[in-house]
Formats: C-alpha cells, sequence, structure tokens
C-alpha cells in the first residue's frame, strides 16, 4: 500500500512536469499504480487506517505526486449532497468548464506541500471531465462544486502546476470576481 513515504514533496522535479499520456489499454502496471493510488486516498480517508500508517487525508492523489511522470489520478470525493465521486482515471481532460470561477473559502492544500500556503484559489465553478476509467471504460463526467475542485487540482498537477500558483500574491484573500465560495 502507498504512504506518505511515497509522496513527493514541493521541490521535487516531477512536481513541476507535464505528465505523459498513459498508452491505452493501460498496461498491468499501470493499472495497479493507479489502483493504488485510489485506495492511498480511501485508507487516508479512514481514521483507524490514516491514524495507523500516518496518512494525511486527501481527497485526490495524481501520479507524478508518487513520481509516476503518466497522466493518471485518483478521486474519492463526495459533494454537498452526499454523492460519491470516486474514480481513478486515465488521460483525464476538461474537455469544457463554465465562465464562472469557484473557490474554496478554507483554500486548498496539498499532500505534496507541507507548508499552508493561506488563500483563495481560483477554479472553474463547473467542468466537463472525460477519461478513461480503471475499467477501460471512457467517462464523461459534469462537475460542480467540490468534486469540480478536486479534479482541477488534480489535473494541473499533471501539468506541473500547483495549487498556491493560481493564489493572488499581493491579497491572497482578495475577491475573486464572478466567483462563487465553495464551503
Ligand atoms: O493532489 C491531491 N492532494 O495534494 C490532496 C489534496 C487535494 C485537494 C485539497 C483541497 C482542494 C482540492 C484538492
Ligand atoms: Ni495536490
Amino acid at each position: 500500500m502507498l504512504t506518505m513515504d511515497n509522496i513527493v514533496r514541493d521541490g521535487h522535479p516531477s512536481l513541476r512536469k507535464v505528465a505523459e499520456e498513459v498508452p491505452l489499454p493501460a498496461s498491468d502496471e499501470d493499472k495497479a499504480t493507479l489502483e493504488r493510488m485510489l485506495e492511498y486516498v480511501k485508507n487516508s480517508q479512514n481514521p483507524e487506517v490514516a491514524e495507523k500508517y500516518g496518512l494525511r487525508p486527501g481527497i485526490g492523489l495524481a501520479a507524478p505526486q508518487i513520481d509516476v511522470e503518466k497522466r493518471m489520478i485518483a478521486v474519492h470525493v463526495h459533494d454537498e449532497k452526499g454523492n460519491l465521486y470516486s474514480y481513478g482515471l486515465f488521460n483525464p481532460r476538461i474537455i469544457s468548464h463554465s465562465v464562472e470561477r469557484a473557490y474554496l473559502t478554507a483554500g486548498e492544500g496539498c499532500l505534496s506541500v507541507d507548508e499552508p500556503y493561506p488563500g483563495y484559489v481560483p477554479r472553474y465553478a463547473r467542468i466537463t471531465v472525460k477519461g478513461v476509467s480503471l475499467d477501460g471504460e471512457e467517462v464523461k463526467l459534469r462537475l460542480k462544486g467540490l468534486p469540480a475542485i478536486v479534479f482541477q487540482h488534480e489535473i494541473d498537477h499533471l501539468n506541473g502546476v500547483m495549487f498556491y500558483d493560481h493564489i493572488n500574491k499581493e491579497d491572497p484573500f482578495a475577491e475573486i470576481d464572478n466567483a462563487i465560495p465553495v464551503d
């Protein structure tokens, strides 16, 4: 199982590279890696397991964070209605997005960043994501709220972008125009 020892930290070159497309159908190795990533995210949200193995809770994980420069992400998150979005995706891409933006009022964090970077992280409020799931199916997801934010955070990792890159350096909590706050 993956633990925090497998997660590279800010400053590691893998976090600033553009990850490679995964050749499909995915190899057994790439499938095993993505399954381990999704298992990490689920384990990290289980208090007993997280405590036992010292896992920092995360609602997503991107392959570059475990030093695998491939376009693979795992997400395990509930939306405000309690709907679960649990996916391992190969080659995810945002195929359309709203003009309106959104941001987490609590700001964002990252398993690869050990110190806090306070501030609002502007994201698209709604996105449509296409990718290939662990069982080889093409998926098309229309997302809003926290799920939309997490998928954008993870897809950013595939392009060498960190959440704090988006924070207003002059005024981290400056109002973001045309944006809805997400709690
Ligand atoms: O890349 C995932 N990871 O660093 C875990 C934290 C994910 C995350 C945290 C806050 C808002 C969106 C996504
Ligand atoms: Ni992250």
